[in-house]
Parts: C-alpha cells; structure tokens; sequence
C-alpha cells in the first residue's frame, strides 16, 4: 500500500487504484511514485482488471504539479518527466487491461493518464483536454502520441493546438471515452465493466492487446501473421478449450 495519495483494494479479480491528492491530483511526484507502486502491486498480482479513479468530487486528475514545476531547474525537470511517464507507460504496457474511471477534470498529464488505460469511461459531467500550450508547453506523457491514436489527427490536433476542453459527450463522440454515464455513476459503472473484463481470460485478453497495438505499429501482412500465430498459441491452450467445452455443454466457462 503506497501513502496516502495513492491506494489501491484488490475487489477479487480487478485491482482498484484510488487517488487523493487534494485539491485536483496535480500529478505531484508523490502521485507517480504512489501509481509506479500501484503498478508494481498490479503487476505482481494476478489481477486480471486495473481500474483508476478519484477520490476527489469533480476531479480525475488536473495534469502535472505546475506549482512544484515552477521551481524546477532543468535536472529536476528531467527527473520529474521520467517519473510521471514510467507508470503512466507500465499502464499501457501491462498486457492486462486498465479501465480509468473519469468523473470531473482530466487534464494534461491526468488525460495523459487516462490514454493510457486500455478503456474510459467517463461521467457527463467531465471534461478533458490537454492545455499546455496555454503554459508554453505540449503534453510531456504520450498526449501527442496517443490522442491522434484514438481521435484521428484533425480531431487530435483541434485539441493539442488549444487549450479547449471537451465536455463527456463530445469526448464519446470522437472516441476519446468509450463509455458515458450519468454523473454520479461513474465508479459503479467503471468496476462493473472491470468485472465483466474480468470473468474473461486473461490469455485472450492479452493477445487483443496486443494485436490491436501491432495494428497502429506494424504492417498489414505482419500485423495479419502475429494474429494467425495468437490464435494457435490460444488454440493449444487451457483457455480455450474450457471456452469450447463450456459452449458445447451449455454451461458458463470457469477460466
Ligand atoms: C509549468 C512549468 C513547466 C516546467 C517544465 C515541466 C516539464 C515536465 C513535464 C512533465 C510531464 C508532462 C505532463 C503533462 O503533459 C503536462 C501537464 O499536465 S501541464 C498541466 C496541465 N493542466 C492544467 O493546465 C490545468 C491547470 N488547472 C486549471 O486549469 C484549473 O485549476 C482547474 C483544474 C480547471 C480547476 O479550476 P478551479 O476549479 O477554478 O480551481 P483553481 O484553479 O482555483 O485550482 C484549485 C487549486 O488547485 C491548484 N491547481 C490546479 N491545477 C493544478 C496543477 N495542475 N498543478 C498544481 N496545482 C494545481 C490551484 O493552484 C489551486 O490551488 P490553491 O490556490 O487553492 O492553493
């Protein structure tokens, strides 16, 4: 269990991980060094579901800590980047998918976060952009990177460029949350669809994550091979054949 920033509950399969840094989870470093904590115990774990979300009202994460960057020097400044990108990218490497639950203000590094996680949902009541060129900055941890991925390049740059931010419905209509809730919903919602991700094998799991990645990294031809070749790795395993026994015998799979 990290200090008090960053928690995390193990709710049977799924791994949830709360943060409460008040006022607005400024990602101080703090907050990194709780979330790299929180994916050590993740990935240690056979958690199958990660799932992030706040405990402050109105806030998923207000983006990097401006007020101790402030008084950054240029090393501190390196040190501060590598530490807010490490677990913000063992999120999006972990081969287990990551739910992040965003109920108010995902901001900078907080969306940055967000992005990384497998899946959004996210409350009406949300909104999101990345505004560091309102600081003299562009987004330090994968923004650049990831939103063109989810949102298409005119789409991705309408929101780079400026420091708008979008409200959830706008979010799921871009693609940028794949799920919307009523506002006060969001947690209940975000454990559920980590429930149910988690009644699935996690062998499957993995290889949709990595096969959807291959899609964005690799060409076609390869992409279409590496897929071939889960598939018959998937074939010969356990997984599978409870998945086709379980069918056959009209009963539910215990994987
Ligand atoms: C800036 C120096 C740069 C030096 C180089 C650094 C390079 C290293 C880069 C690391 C990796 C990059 C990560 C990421 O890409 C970069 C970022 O995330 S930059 C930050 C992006 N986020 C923002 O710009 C949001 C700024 N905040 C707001 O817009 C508003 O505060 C809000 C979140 C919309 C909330 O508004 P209100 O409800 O009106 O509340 P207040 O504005 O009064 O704020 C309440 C309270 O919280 C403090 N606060 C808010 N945001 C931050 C923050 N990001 N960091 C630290 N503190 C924050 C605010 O100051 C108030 O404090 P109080 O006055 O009450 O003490």
């Amino acid at each position: 269990m990290s200090d008090d920033v960053v928690t995390w509950t193990r709710h049977e399969r799924v791994l949830v991980v709360r943060l409460a840094s008040p006022p607005v989870n400024a990602l101080s470093a703090a907050v990194a060094a709780g979330l790299d904590a929180a994916v050590d115990a993740f990935e240690i774990s056979d958690a199958r579901v990660l799932v992030i979300v706040s405990d402050l009202p109105g806030f998923f994460v207000a983006g990097a800590d401006i007020k101790a960057m402030a008084g950054f020097d240029e090393d501190d400044m390196a040190r501060y980047l590598v530490s807010l990108r490490r677990p913000i990218e063992r999120i999006a490497a972990a081969g287990r998918p990551s739910i992040a639950v965003i109920e108010g203000q995902a901001l900078g590094g907080g969306l940055e976060l967000a992005m990384a996680a497998t899946l959004r949902v996210a409350g009406r009541g949300a909104r999101l952009g990345l505004p560091e060129t309102r600081l003299g900055l562009i987004p330090g941890a994968g923004g650049t990177q990831r939103l063109p991925r989810l949102v298409g390049r005119g789409r991705a740059l309408d929101l780079l460029l400026t420091p708008r931010t979008v409200g959830a419905a706008e979010a799921h209509a871009i693609g940028l949350v794949d799920r919307i809730v009523a506002a006060g919903g969001e947690e209940e919602a975000g454990l559920a669809w980590a429930a149910e991700l988690a009644s699935l094998p996690t062998s499957a799991l993995t290889a949709v994550l990595r096969s959807v990645d291959d899609a964005h990294d690799l060409p076609l031809t390869k992409g279409l091979a590496r897929e071939a070749d889960r598939v018959a790795d998937l074939f010969a395993g356990e997984d599978a054949r409870e998945g086709v026994a379980a069918f056959l015998e009209r009963r539910d799979p215990d994987f």
